[in-house]
C-alpha cells in the first residue's frame, strides 16, 4: 500500500515546522492526513485560451474539499503562439514546454503533493503539463480551459466562420482591402478559449481525452459554455477519488503510466489522425511518452498513418468548420466511436473515468448513447457574443449532427480519404523522418518535384515569399530552425500562411527542419531529421538542387549525386566551429535559450532534452 507522499511533510514531529507553515497557508487540524492535491493552472492575461482561467483553480479547489481533499493551486506560465510568431518571440515557444514541465515537476515534488489536476488549454501548456503528468506519475486529471468560439464575418454579402488564420492569409493578400482585412481582424477570435481550429492545442486537449487523463467533451465543449463548468466540477471530485483508489485501496491502474499506456498512445494518435490534427501532436505524444518510458516512436505513428482514415476535417483543412462544430458531431467520443466501429481503437482500456472505452463509448458516443443528458451536453452551441467570461451562455444547437455520410464526422465507409491525415516521410533528406499533415494537402500535390531555394531562417523565407522571390514549382528549404538550430524550432505559420496569400498554396512546397502551427496546410513539411544543427543532409541543400516528394511512397530524397555530397558534407567540415550553423543569419540567442540548445535533440524523438549521464 503506497504512503501518501505528503505524509512526508505533514507527520512526525520532525515536521513541526512545515506544518506550522502549512497551517499558515490555511490548513486546518483535520485536514492533516486528508490527500494534498496539488492544482497546477496556467491563467495568463497574454493569451485567450488563459485570460478566463484565473478562478477555475478555486473553483476546482473547493470542490476538492467537498471532496475530502486539500487542495492547493499554483501557476505556470503560457506563452500564446500566434502573438509569439512571425518573430524571434517565437524560438521561446517550445522551450516553454520543457519549462512548464518542470515547474510542475518542482511544485509537485518539493511539496511532496499527492495527486495533480492540470488546467492547461494553449499550445505548450497542455504538453508540457501531460509530460510532468508521465514523469510524476501521480494520480492525475487534465480539464482545459476549452475552444474559442469561431468567429463570423458578412464579407460582400456572405456570412462565413473566421479563425485567427484567416486574418493572417488575409492581412498578406494583396487582393484583399485594408477594411477587410480589419473586419476579419475584429471577428476572428471573438472569446475566451483557444483558437477555434483545429490547431495545436485543441488537437491536444482532444488527445488527453482519448488517452484517457480528460472527461468526455474536454477536447470540444467551448470553453464560454456553462456546459464547460461541470467538467471543472467533476475534475475535483473525480481527483480525491482516484488518489485515495491508489493510496487507501493500493489501486495502481489509476496512474497516469498505466492509463497512458502504449495501447492508449496508439489510440491518441489514431484519433489525431482520423481528425486531421496539429502535426505539433507528434512532437508532443514523442515527448510524453518518453517522460512515461512508453515504447512509444515515429514507427508507431507511420504505422498508423497508413491504416487510419481521415474521418473529421477541421479549419484550417477546411474552411467553416470549427470545433463547435465537431461538438456538435459528437466530439471526440464520437470520433473514437468511428474507430471503434472500424476496428481502429483499443476499447478494453480504462480512463480517469470509465472502466473501459467500450463503456465510456456505449455512454458518450451520441450514436449509441440513451443519456438524454449526454445527447443535450453535445448540442452545446457558441453564444455569438465577444467575451472574456468562462461559462457564460449556455446556447444549444436544434439538432445534433448525426449525419455520418456527409457530416463534421464520418464513419469509415463514408471517410475524407482511406489515408491518414498525417504521413511520415523518408528518404535521404530525413533519414530519422519527417511529418506532413495530408489531411490539409491538395490531391493535385501529393507527388511532387521542384528546385530548392534555401533560406536559413523563417524571416528570410517570409521576406523571399512576400517580395516574389518564391515561384511557382519551387521548394521552400527553411534549414536550422530545429530544436538545436533555432533553437527552438519556430512554428512556420506566416511563411505558409504567405504562400497561400501569393496564391502558391498548391504550387509549391516547403520543407524544413522547423515545425508549423496547427494553423498550417498545404503540401508542408516539418520536423526534419536530423536536423541541419545535427549534421542532417537539408544542411547541404543548396539553391537548385531537386527535391523530390512522393506522399503515397512516403518518401523525400534530395536528387544530388553521393559523390556531391559527399564533397559538401567535407567543406561544411572544413568549416570546423561554424560547421553546421547559418552562414549568414544574425540572430541574438539569449543564454536561456542557449541552455536549452545544448540539451535538445531532433523532432523524431519529440525534441526532448537528454542529459547525458
Ligand atoms: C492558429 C495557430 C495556433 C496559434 C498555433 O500556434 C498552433 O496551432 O500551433
Ligand atoms: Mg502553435
Amino acid at each position: 500500500m503506497p504512503a501518501y507522499r505528503s505524509r512526508t511533510t505533514t507527520h512526525g514531529r520532525n515536521m513541526a515546522g512545515a506544518r506550522g507553515l502549512w497551517r499558515a497557508t490555511g490548513m486546518k487540524n483535520e485536514d492533516f492526513g486528508k490527500p494534498i492535491i496539488a492544482i497546477a493552472n496556467s491563467f495568463t492575461q497574454f493569451v485567450p485560451g488563459h485570460v478566463h482561467l484565473k478562478d477555475l483553480g478555486q473553483l476546482v479547489a473547493r470542490e476538492i474539499e467537498t471532496a475530502g481533499g486539500v487542495a492547493k493551486e499554483f501557476n505556470t506560465i503560457a506563452v500564446d503562439d500566434g502573438i509569439a510568431m512571425g518573430h524571434d518571440g517565437m524560438l521561446y515557444s517550445l522551450p516553454s514546454r520543457e519549462l512548464i514541465a518542470d515547474s510542475v515537476e518542482y511544485m509537485v515534488n518539493a511539496h511532496c503533493a499527492d495527486a495533480l489536476v492540470c488546467i492547461s488549454n494553449c499550445d505548450k501548456i497542455t504538453p508540457g503539463m501531460l509530460m510532468a503528468a508521465l514523469r510524476l506519475n501521480i494520480p492525475t486529471v487534465f480539464v482545459s480551459g476549452g475552444p474559442m468560439e469561431s468567429g463570423k464575418v458578412n464579407i460582400k454579402g456572405k456570412v462565413r466562420s473566421v479563425d485567427l488564420i484567416d486574418a493572417m492569409v488575409a492581412a498578406a493578400d494583396d487582393k484583399v482591402s485594408d477594411a477587410d482585412v480589419e473586419v476579419i481582424e475584429r471577428s476572428a477570435c471573438p472569446t475566451c478559449g483557444s483558437c477555434s481550429g483545429m490547431f495545436t492545442a485543441n488537437s491536444m486537449n482532444c488527445l488527453t481525452e482519448a488517452l484517457g487523463l480528460s472527461l468526455p467533451g474536454n477536447g470540444s465543449v467551448l470553453a464560454t459554455h456553462a456546459d464547460r463548468r461541470g467538467l471543472f466540477v467533476e475534475a475535483g471530485h473525480l481527483i480525491v477519488d482516484l488518489a485515495r483508489r491508489h493510496y487507501e485501496q493500493d489501486d495502481d491502474s489509476v496512474l497516469p503510466r498505466n492509463v497512458a499506456n502504449f495501447k492508449a498512445f496508439e489510440n491518441a494518435m489514431s484519433l489525431d489522425i482520423a481528425m486531421g490534427g496539429s502535426t505539433n501532436t507528434v512532437l508532443h505524444l514523442l515527448a510524453a511518452a518518453y517522460e512515461g518510458e512508453v515504447p512509444f516512436t515515429m514507427k508507431d505513428i507511420d504505422r498508423l498513418s497508413r491504416k487510419v482514415p481521415v474521418l473529421c476535417k477541421v479549419a484550417p483543412s477546411v474552411a467553416d468548420v470549427h470545433l463547435e462544430d465537431v461538438h456538435r458531431a459528437g466530439g471526440v467520443m464520437a470520433i473514437m466511436g468511428e474507430l471503434e466501429k472500424a476496428g481502429l481503437l483499443h476499447s478494453d482500456l480504462p480512463s480517469v473515468h470509465s472502466m473501459s472505452l467500450a463503456a465510456a463509448l456505449e455512454r458518450w458516443d451520441i450514436t449509441r448513447t440513451k443519456s438524454e443528458s449526454v445527447r443535450k451536453f453535445y448540442l452545446a452551441a457558441p453564444g455569438g457574443v465577444p467575451t472574456q467570461e468562462a461559462f457564460s451562455q449556455d446556447r444549444r444547437f436544434e439538432e445534433l449532427d448525426l449525419d455520418r455520410t456527409t457530416g463534421c464526422i464520418r464513419s469509415a465507409e463514408h471517410a475524407y480519404s482511406r489515408d491518414g491525415g498525417l504521413a511520415v516521410l523518408s528518404g535521404n533528406l530525413a533519414l530519422d523522418g519527417c511529418i506532413v499533415k495530408t489531411a490539409g494537402v491538395d490531391a493535385s500535390i501529393l507527388k511532387f518535384s521542384g528546385p530548392a531555394r534555401v533560406l536559413e531562417s523563417q524571416d528570410a523565407a517570409v521576406e523571399a515569399i512576400l517580395t516574389g522571390k518564391i515561384r511557382e514549382g519551387d521548394v521552400v528549404v527553411i534549414i536550422y530552425e530545429g530544436p538545436r538550430g533555432g533553437p527552438g524550432m519556430q512554428e512556420m505559420l506566416y511563411p505558409t500562411s504567405y504562400l497561400k496569400s501569393k496564391g502558391l498554396g498548391k504550387a509549391c512546397a516547403l520543407v524544413t527542419d522547423g515545425r508549423f502551427s496547427g494553423g498550417s496546410s498545404g503540401l508542408s513539411i516539418g520536423h526534419v531529421s536530423p536536423e541541419a544543427a545535427e549534421g542532417g543532409l537539408i544542411g547541404l541543400v543548396q539553391d537548385g538542387d531537386r527535391i523530390e516528394i512522393d506522399i503515397p511512397a512516403r518518401s523525400i530524397n534530395l536528387a544530388v549525386d553521393e559523390t556531391e555530397l559527399k564533397r559538401r558534407r567535407e567543406a561544411m567540415q572544413a568549416k570546423g566551429k561554424n560547421a553546421w550553423k547559418p552562414a549568414k543569419r544574425a540572430r541574438k540567442v539569449s543564454t536561456a535559450l542557449k541552455a536549452y540548445a545544448a540539451l535538445t535533440t531532433s523532432a523524431s524523438r519529440g525534441a526532448v532534452r537528454v542529459v547525458k549521464d
